[in-house]
């Protein structure tokens, strides 16, 4: 902070903008970005001057003659990365947990999100592969850390203090003990039971008074968390009516209750009602129901024992994630963003604080005041204050113009959060010392010395994957099925999988000439699947209502990247440039035999030749 009444807030690509305190309505230790008006007059002071300066800012070439306190913490990993000095950025707490590949992979998908130009951050369906490739890396490294301590040379090691793995490992012990896989925080209190009723499209409409009861008056006790929309209270409810029940009865929700001097309150509350109203996913929230009498707006969501990502990876009082458990969530996020996009709506600012855990610590995409749908020409009219997001989440081009808002943009709140889920460190903290404040100024100085930016209470834990298997990681509607279990409340679409490859392949024909194959199944792998159905749309511009892109994203399922290649697979050509990458991409992880270019029908659809 620059002085008592003025603080340093930076934007765009982190140029900071000097604001007095009437500037910013709200004090929140997030810093939220005060109302649209103001955000106008911040842009104006971005001179074409200082545009100038910002252009040159990003050029590496010039980064060593900057100011250090424009570049904030990203700045601080940037310089770490090129010191070598990978450790200081990893949060301690994860740092023997992490093999060094599936650091550096995963900082660079980070870095491809926060992106300056849109147009090279990558597609969800690139993240969700890279996340699972990062899964994957970081589960064969677990898998050498127990073979290796199961025999009786690993025993004979883990008797020492000193590491025989040193080369891979980010910490480079062997230290197995059981890190944090999220224990409840509220262990006493009863989770929102499986079977509860879909939150789509019939919401229940609360009374005011019922809402009092539920939470004792909104006593300052129940209080969960505070937002920029108003405050967040524990209540209790009747598990079958709803209506309002003693503490510890029945089961618990979380009541949020707009501020009164919410400007634009009624505009999110709104929004809220009318997206998440309609929307049902594993990793998104549900909301129960709404209450609006005079002034008043509130709304009724499942509760989250563990309330939202933030309050693990910042808080120096819960116990630290471990590093397996902090990349399941990063997966059950980018699921449910992907689920969003499918939907053609954007969340317009996503943040750690968004991300609500479970007990079983799946995360639930929440806050979605700023939804807005895509293309809509109507999308504007819930635009709320914080259309900017919280400051250090939003995207450079977002926060330059003011407009049109996209999935992109949602990208860089992503990769924002990726960093931080490494770092331990928020995406802007005023309170940290010069040239650290904004992480992805730090982040990317960093370069490459990896370490320097994981968490440091990364350090030394257990490698732990939360007891999930490498095929199923536990986010798609499709894990319940799998696992032989089936969650009415989401159920698996996989009739649909088959028709979206299926509508395509008519389209693929007069493509064939140069085509690979691939079989259908790999094909419905969640990322892979979109990756390619996003690609096919590409190409064939023409006619992109070929492929269902939509369906692709959640309703697939996730199993087949690990199976081996059966006679009488279904089969899908695909461009000669695409086989070839996902071919070499499933090669690379051991998961599909060569393909063979034999046996295509006339559509491109043909079984494996033996
Ligand atoms: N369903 C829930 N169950 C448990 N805790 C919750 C729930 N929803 C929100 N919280 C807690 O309340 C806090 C405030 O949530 P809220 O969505 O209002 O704001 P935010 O996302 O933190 O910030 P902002 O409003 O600035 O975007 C969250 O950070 C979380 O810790």
């Amino acid at each position: 902070m620059a002085s008592k009444h003025t603080v340093q807030i930076t934007i765009a690509t982190h140029f900071p903008i000097k604001l007095t305190a009437n500037d910013l309505p709200i004090s929140h230790p997030q810093w939220p970005i005060g109302p649209w008006s103001t955000l106008k007059r911040v842009y104006k002071q971005i001179t074409e001057e200082k545009q100038k300066d910002l252009e040159s800012a990003n050029d590496p070439s010039t980064q060593g003659s900057l100011d250090e306190e424009q570049w904030g913490l990203v700045t601080w990993v940037q310089d770490s990365i090129k010191e070598g000095n990978l450790k200081n950025i990893i949060d301690s707490d994860i740092r023997g947990e992490i093999s060094l590949k599936c650091l550096k992979e995963y900082v660079k998908l980070a870095e491809r999100c926060l992106h300056n130009s849109p147009k090279h951050r990558p597609t969800m369906a690139e993240i969700l592969f890279s996340l699972e490739s990062v899964m994957a890396i970081q589960e064969k490294f677990n898998n050498s850390l127990q073979s290796a301590s199961r025999t009786l040379f690993g025993r004979m090691v883990n008797l020492f203090p000193f590491s025989s793995n040193q080369e891979n490992s980010v910490q480079g012990d062997l230290n197995l003990s059981t890190n944090s896989k999220g224990n409840n925080m509220f262990p006493h209190m009863k989770e929102v039971p499986a079977h509860f009723p879909s939150p789509s499209p019939i919401l229940k409409e609360f009374r005011f008074s019922d809402l009092e009861k539920a939470t004792r008056s909104f006593s300052p006790d129940l209080i969960l968390g505070v937002g920029s929309f108003g405050n967040v209270f524990l209540g209790w409810v009747k598990e079958n009516t709803l209506a309002p029940s003693k503490q510890g009865v029945g089961i618990a929700v979380a009541v949020k209750r707009l501020n009164e001097e919410s400007v634009q309150g009624a505009a999110e509350w709104q929004a809220e009602v009318n997206f998440l109203g309609h929307l049902a996913h594993p990793n998104i929230i549900r909301l129960l129901g709404y209450c609006r009498e005079e002034l008043e707006h509130l709304l009724v969501y499942e509760y989250m024992p563990n309330k939202s990502f933030d309050c693990f990876l910042f808080s120096v009082i819960a116990e630290p994630l471990s590093w397996g458990t902090r990349l399941l969530i990063m997966m059950g996020a980018v699921c449910g963003m992907t689920h969003l996009h499918s939907n053609n709506i954007v969340s317009r600012g996503l943040k750690s604080s968004d991300i609500l855990l479970d007990k079983d610590f799946n995360a639930k995409l929440g806050d979605f005041g700023l939804m807005r749908r895509c293309g809509s020409e109507t999308g504007e009219t819930h635009v709320s204050t914080r259309v900017m997001g919280t400051c250090g989440y939003g995207a450079p081009e977002y926060i330059r113009t003011g407009v049109s808002f996209d999935c992109k943009c949602d990208i860089y709140g992503l990769g924002m959060v990726l960093l931080e889920s490494i770092t331990g460190r928020r995406a802007m903290d005023a309170q940290r010392p010069k040239g650290q404040k904004s992480l992805v100024e730090w982040a990317t100085r960093v370069g490459p010395n990896l370490k320097k930016i994981m968490d440091p209470r990364l350090e030394g834990s257990g490698s732990d994957f939360g007891g999930k298997s490498g095929t199923s990681y536990g986010f798609y509607g499709s894990v319940p099925v799998l696992a032989g279990k089936s969650d009415p409340s989401f159920p698996i679409q996989k009739k649909k999988v088959t028709p979206v490859f299926l509508r395509s392949k008519a389209h693929l024909h007069p493509r064939l000439n140069t085509f690979g194959v691939v079989r259908i199944r790999l094909l419905t792998s969640c990322a892979l699947g979109q990756l390619i159905a996003e690609k096919y749309a590409t190409a064939l511009s023409d006619n992109t209502n070929a492929i269902d892109v939509n369906n692709c994203a959640v309703d697939v399922e996730v199993t087949a990247t690990t199976e081996v290649l059966k006679d009488n697979d279904v089969v899908i050509a695909i461009g000669a440039k695409d086989a070839e990458f996902i071919a070499d991409t499933l090669k690379y992880n051991n998961k599909i035999s060569t393909l063979d270019l034999q046996g295509l029908d006339k559509y491109g659809v043909g079984r494996r030749q033996s």
